[in-house]
């Protein structure tokens, strides 16, 4: 029946719950289920009420974040912290989020759990991560998941089902594309791209009428609101952005891939926490790490995508990170040629970009 939503809609349901501090159901084969509810959505109610269905709540965590406060991950990519029967809100909080960890360490040693599946707790973090909120998440076992959904009218997911659309991403499909003239060139065209999973859309923009036969001029570009829109000092964003179409611009021929993944993919308001710890002394990829995320959580395969939906099989690459060179070629995408944009050093990025170069292989 059409109209009952299929599993790649009850994903996008289950991020926006998640956002809205709501539990959803998670149930595996074996006839296990539990509750979900992002660590940093929760109210004191809504923990208060998760311990009254009588199980022992959990909150799940990336390993990353497990490294930091010291607690075994048993599961590999996670642990699962027990959460103390005297515990309120804010210690659950605490766990996730990293903001008190110097001013107001947590006092270990944490315990976690060793035994049973961690499958639901794992696709509660892969929905935390895509819902763009901290990767974190407390879970309480419930009887009959799926009848619980039914009755308190909550979203319910199903482990088989749901595991190979949060391993992969989704298809894109073209929405639109319109003439943009541009102070480059005049000869601008914006296409916008949207997912399958109801997740951000991302934009091409083309300048010229590049010749489909020859390595194009292309940047992949990921979206900074803080140094594309307000100038930020703290990284090299903007001057990259307009130094690319310029060039574009110069040479007649290009295509910029605006990919909206803001923070390396952790979303504005984990970067703006990630800018926080970077005060408290942490560097950029510490800073992720101590959230609960990795260095780098994007999905350069959106690039490739999109650049085969345009028409485009090889290109000549404005970037200096070559994890993206990398992609682009598993992908069957070509790099002919690696072109270097420096551009915007400052006092204020000196140090993040020498943690690039030292850290994540970006090329000085
Ligand atoms: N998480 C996090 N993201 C950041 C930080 N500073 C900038 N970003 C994001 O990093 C992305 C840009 O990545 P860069 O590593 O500068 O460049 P790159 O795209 O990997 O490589 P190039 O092609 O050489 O520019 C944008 O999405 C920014 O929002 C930071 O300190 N923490
Ligand atoms: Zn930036």
């Amino acid at each position: 029946m059409s109209l009952i939503p299929d599993i790649t809609e009850l994903l996008a349901r289950a991020r926006a719950d998640l956002r809205m501090g709501l539990p959803v159901a998670l149930t595996d084969g074996s006839g296990f289920s539990v509750l979900a509810i992002a660590t940093e959505t929760l109210s004191a109610q809504r923990l208060a009420d998760l311990r009254g269905l009588g199980g022992e709540p959990v909150v799940a965590v990336t390993v990353r974040r497990a490294e930091t406060l010291k607690a075994r991950a048993y599961d590999g990519d996670l642990a699962r912290v027990v959460v103390p029967a005297d515990a309120g809100i804010d210690w659950v909080q605490a766990v996730a989020d990293p903001s008190d960890d110097l001013s107001a360490p947590m006092k270990g040693p944490l315990m976690t759990e060793r035994h049973g599946s961690a499958n639901l707790h794992r696709i509660a973090i892969a929905l935390t991560k895509s819902a763009r909120l901290l990767p974190a998440a407390v879970i309480v076992a419930v009887e009959e998941g799926r009848n619980f959904a039914a009755t308190h009218g909550l979203t319910c997911i199903d482990h088989t089902r749901a595991a190979p659309h949060l391993a992969d991403r989704s298809a894109l499909h073209s929405v639109v594309a319109a003439r943009l003239p541009m102070e480059v060139s005049e000869a601008g065209r914006l296409h916008v791209f949207r997912p399958e999973d109801g997740g951000e859309e991302h934009y091409a923009v083309e300048i010229g009428r590049p010749d489909r036969e020859i390595p194009v001029l292309a940047r992949l570009h990921s979206a900074c609101f803080t140094g594309d829109l307000m100038g930020s000092l703290k990284c090299d964003c903007g001057p990259q952005l307009r130094g690319a179409l310029a060039q574009m611009g110069s040479e007649g021929a290009g295509v910029l891939l605006y990919l909206n993944q803001e923070g390396r993919g952790i979303g504005l308001a984990n970067k703006m926490r990630a800018y926080f710890l970077q005060d408290q002394g942490f560097d950029t990829v510490e800073a992720n790490h101590r959230l609960g995320f990795e260095d780098d959580e994007r999905d350069f395969r959106l690039g490739s995508d999109i650049l085969k939906s345009l028409g485009f099989n090889s290109v000549r690459l404005l970037t200096n990170n070559p994890a993206k060179i990398a992609m682009m070629e598993k992908t069957g995408i070509a790099v002919t040629e690696r072109v270097p944009l420096k551009v915007g050093e400052t006092a204020h990025n000196r140090g993040y970009l020498a943690t690039k170069a030292a850290k994540s292989g970006h090329l000085l």
